[in-house]
């Protein structure tokens, strides 16, 4: 079912889209590859990347045949790439959600064809999605004419450097008065500078590291990486942000793969190289303390969730630089994900630990040195948990909170018939699907214009793109301040679809996102504030604790 009024936006999208699916007679000449050989090109001096090969085409239909992946080798590409280095994350891999989310405008459907070198064996991967959709096609269609008509810069504008720079001279302005600040009479206003330095940490984060490692703080290249490394400034290393972060989180927000789920209660192993398991890290946060995913089960002290939660979400910053970054260090993996992309090559290693030993300097070292062993520590952990606890009310809220849905991988491979799409259909924890109410209303809106009902084009549950509007949350929608504030994470929803948008644009695309949601039936929730938000947060977490469902 499509309407022919979008057939002509669909179009003009498509033509700056890759729609470079190979013809039969170009694909037969390829060669057949193998998911164990895309896995063995994961280094910069040979880089390959797999995409399905639905989600390059305009047409977006459902498949006649079996799924199939065309192969790409990008080590040449990968130093000219305009999105710099995040390209080679992708290395080994199916990148079919990564190239797609990346890419608001497309990529020249011949440079798919220069760099295509084979295509995979039939059915190689199982993914939770699908791509036979025209609804993101047309979303980013229309977000890109948005940009153009209110003159707005993909990438960041002087809101964000000015911004960028305030924050900065916050945070070493902070860090400088914690040092200076006597501690022989009273703890208190030294005690306050290291609880204004994690704010400010927080907020470099959110704004400025965020953007960075997204590629989309600014044009340059250098400039993105040198944004993305203020995350190692604050003492938390980049690469496994954006192992966890942009391989894991992003792709899969809240889907839980229930054959990896299934083979840790029996203690086994989760392959490397099994590359199609997708389970987003950020429901195991704080895992296994909180229980975030209703396929968890839940244990006794979940109950109490609600209750500790914001004293853990304090100690979240803490657990990243003390323990997370060092586990994936050591183990290069991540769950299922491989850290070798980043931790495989030699001067990353050397970064890592270059900057873990500077940072412990002057953010420990320092302290300890003016203030005393006890007083410095405790400096410390203040800034952290100010950091910590800043960073998980305005993130958690986000995607833990009522009426959000969280998905379930069964391994049944891509979902192709409706009866497919039932098994993964993503629910809330009170069992109900948005997207049935969302449809409805969309069919029942169109009839009563007196328009033939069949005109509403269906998107399906695990639709990719839709998919992360049923599993991510707004609060604040369209506020220019709480925008700036959170670093764009109050338009959560705006943010996964357009990774690669500076984050100072959301909160002038968010109706075009809104309408389009409602228009094809698709769920877009927003809370009126923070606060609201946050509430609704931790009630969630008090039913979590206690509650499964199927
Ligand atoms: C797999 C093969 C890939 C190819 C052939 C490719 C090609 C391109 C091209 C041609 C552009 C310029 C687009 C424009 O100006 O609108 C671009 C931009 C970009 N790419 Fe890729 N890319 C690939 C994969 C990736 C991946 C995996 C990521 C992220 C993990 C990524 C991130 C970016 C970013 C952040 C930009 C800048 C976005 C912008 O200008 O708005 N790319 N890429």
């Amino acid at each position: 079912m499509c309407n022919p009024n979008h057939a002509a936006a669909n179009a003009k999208a498509s033509s700056l889209s890759s729609s470079a699916t190979l013809s039969k007679t170009a694909a037969a000449s390829l060669k057949s590859i193998t998911k164990s050989e895309l896995a063995a090109h994961t280094s910069p001096s040979s880089a390959w990347v797999a995409l399905h090969e639905s989600s390059l085409s305009s047409a977006n239909t459902a498949p006649s045949g079996p799924t199939r992946h065309i192969v790409l080798d990008i080590t040449s590409f990968a130093s000219s790439h305009p999105g710099g280095d995040l390209i080679l994350l992708a290395s080994g891999k199916d990148a079919t959600v990564l190239f797609n989310s990346y890419h608001p405008r497309g990529v020249p459907p011949s440079l798919i064809k220069k760099l295509t070198i084979g295509t995979m064996e039939p059915n190689s991967f199982t993914s939770f999605y699908s791509w036979h959709s025209e609804f993101y096609t047309v979303l980013k269609q229309r977000v890109i004419q948005r940009l153009k008509t209110q003159k707005l810069n993909r990438r960041g504008s002087i809101e964000i450097w000015i911004k960028a720079i305030l924050l900065l001279i916050g945070f070493w302005y902070s860090l400088f008065k914690m040092y200076t600040t006597s501690t022989s009479t009273t703890f208190l206003p030294a005690a306050s500078w290291s609880f204004s330095m994690g704010i400010f940490a927080a907020l470099i984060g959110t704004n400025i590291q965020h953007d960075g490692n997204h590629g989309a703080f600014a044009r340059s290249k250098l400039i993105n990486k040198l944004a993305g490394w203020t995350m190692d400034m604050i003492g938390a290393s980049a690469y496994t942000w954006e192992i966890q972060h942009m391989l894991g989180h992003h792709p899969y927000t809240n889907v839980l793969d229930m054959v990896e789920e299934e083979k840790k209660e029996r203690n086994l192993d989760c392959k490397i190289e099994e590359k199609d398991q997708e389970s987003d890290p950020d429901v195991f946060s704080s895992f296994p303390l909180m229980r975030m995913h209703p396929g968890h089960n839940p244990s006794w002290y979940h109950r109490y969730q609600h209750i500790y939660a914001p004293f853990l979400f304090g100690a979240m910053t803490l657990a990243k630089v003390f323990q997370q970054d060092f586990e994936v260090f050591f183990h290069k993996r991540l769950y299922h994900i491989d850290a070798n992309v980043r931790y495989g090559s030699l001067n990353n290693v050397m970064r890592f630990w270059g900057m873990k030993i500077i940072t412990m300097m002057y953010m420990v070292g320092l302290p300890i040195y003016f203030h005393g062993v006890g007083r410095g520590l405790a400096l410390f952990v203040i800034g952290h948990f100010a950091c910590g606890e800043l960073l998980a009310t305005m993130f958690i809220v986000n995607h833990v909170i009522e009426g959000v849905s969280y998905a379930k991988k069964n391994g049944n491979g891509e979902a192709t018939t409706d009866d497919d799409r039932m098994v993964g259909k993503p629910k809330t924890m009170a069992g109900d699907t948005p997207m049935d109410k969302t449809r409805q209303m969309a069919y029942e809106r169109i009839n009563s214009s007196g328009k033939d009902k069949n005109v509403v084009p269906a998107v399906p549950f695990n639709d990719w793109a839709a998919v992360q509007c049923q599993t991510s949350v707004n609060w604040a929608p369209g506020s220019w301040f709480w925008n700036h504030f959170s670093g764009g994470l109050s338009h959560q929803i705006e943010h996964h679809l357009f990774p690669s948008l500076c984050h100072t644009n959301y909160a002038y695309i968010h109706d075009v996102v809104e309408k389009t949601c409602e228009e094809y039936g698709v769920p877009y929730q927003s809370e009126p504030s923070l606060w609201v938000a946050y509430g609704k947060m931790l009630r969630h977490l008090r039913c979590l604790g206690t509650t499964k469902i199927e």
